[in-house]
């Protein structure tokens, strides 16, 4: 189903997320496939805490970021959630987004998403999308690297190789932004946020069944870090500041600064 979007100003697939349902007699891995993409936004606000929030602010700090003629990076940027944000809030002169995911099936809908914009309103900054690794793309220098929920999902030995090609692409007064779920160190703590991360689910109507078939399929595909992890990386990375801006039980977006 399609239904027309008054943020998005076109239609966007509302199909409510039953992927794990019914039970499945061996749960396969989690891939970005074209399933998933009918499904996406309807998944991953119903899964990630603070999501709606944190995409909107995504906008708000860019434009603090952005510099005049440079490049925004949507890294990992599923159906381009964080781009329209961007669109919507930089206005800074003569930038350009440009979005990069590794899944075809996400990169051909996200294109069709940001043509029906283009179509639609004027004075929006130019996006592009991109079908490629963000592990082997070139950077060119940029004021804002956006990675929403993206990195928890590269392999861990290659996230701080990955971090420091972005540090090294940033322009001054630029940032990464970088959302990600959380781990914790401490024992009561993890598993106190991860009770409390599946009553969120569950009241947002996912079943017990759903809840533990999704989690089977994350759990050899996404692996989160501690926040000590990400702020210890970010600065072997090269980044000189880490300023958390965004907490919800165990999801958070965090400002690194160059
Ligand atoms: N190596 C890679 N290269 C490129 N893309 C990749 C790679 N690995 C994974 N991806 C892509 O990263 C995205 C992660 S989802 C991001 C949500 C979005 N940012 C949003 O704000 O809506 C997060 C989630 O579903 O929890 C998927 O589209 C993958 O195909
Ligand atoms: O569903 C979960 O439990 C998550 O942690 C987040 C998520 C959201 C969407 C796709 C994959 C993982």
């Amino acid at each position: 189903m399609a239904a027309f979007s008054p943020v998005a100003g076109f239609a966007v697939s509302q199909d409510p997320d039953r992927l794990f349902a019914q039970p499945l007699e061996r749960v396969p891995d989690f891939v970005f496939n074209e399933a998933v993409v009918r499904v996406f936004p309807d998944m991953i606000k119903r899964s990630v805490p603070g999501y709606p929030t944190i995409v909107e602010n995504i906008g708000v700090l860019a434009a603090q970021f952005a510099q005049p003629h440079s490049v925004l990076y949507d890294l990992g940027s599923s159906l381009g959630a964080v781009t329209q944000a961007l669109r919507r809030h930089v206005q800074t002169a003569d930038c350009r987004v440009i979005a990069v995911d590794n899944s075809a099936a996400m990169v051909e809908r996200c294109s069709e998403y940001l043509h029906a914009q283009d179509a639609m309103f004027q004075e929006l900054l130019p996006a592009e999308v991109i079908e490629a690794d963000i592990l082997s793309l070139t950077l060119q220098p940029t004021s804002l690297v956006a990675m929403n929920f993206t990195l928890q999902f590269i392999q861990p030995e290659r996230r701080l190789e990955l971090l420091s090609r972005i540090r090294q692409a940033l322009l001054p007064g630029g940032a990464l932004i970088l959302s990600e779920k959380l781990r914790f160190e401490d024992d009561e703590q993890q598993a106190l946020l991860t009770e409390l991360h599946i009553a969120f689910k569950r009241a947002n109507g996912y079943s017990e069944l759903e809840i533990a078939q999704k989690r089977n399929a994350i759990e050899n595909v996404m692996k989160p870090d501690s926040l000590e992890q990400h702020r210890e990386r970010l600065l072997a990375a090269g980044f000189r500041k880490v300023v958390p801006w965004f907490q919800c039980l165990n999801f958070a977006s965090l400002i690194a600064l160059p």
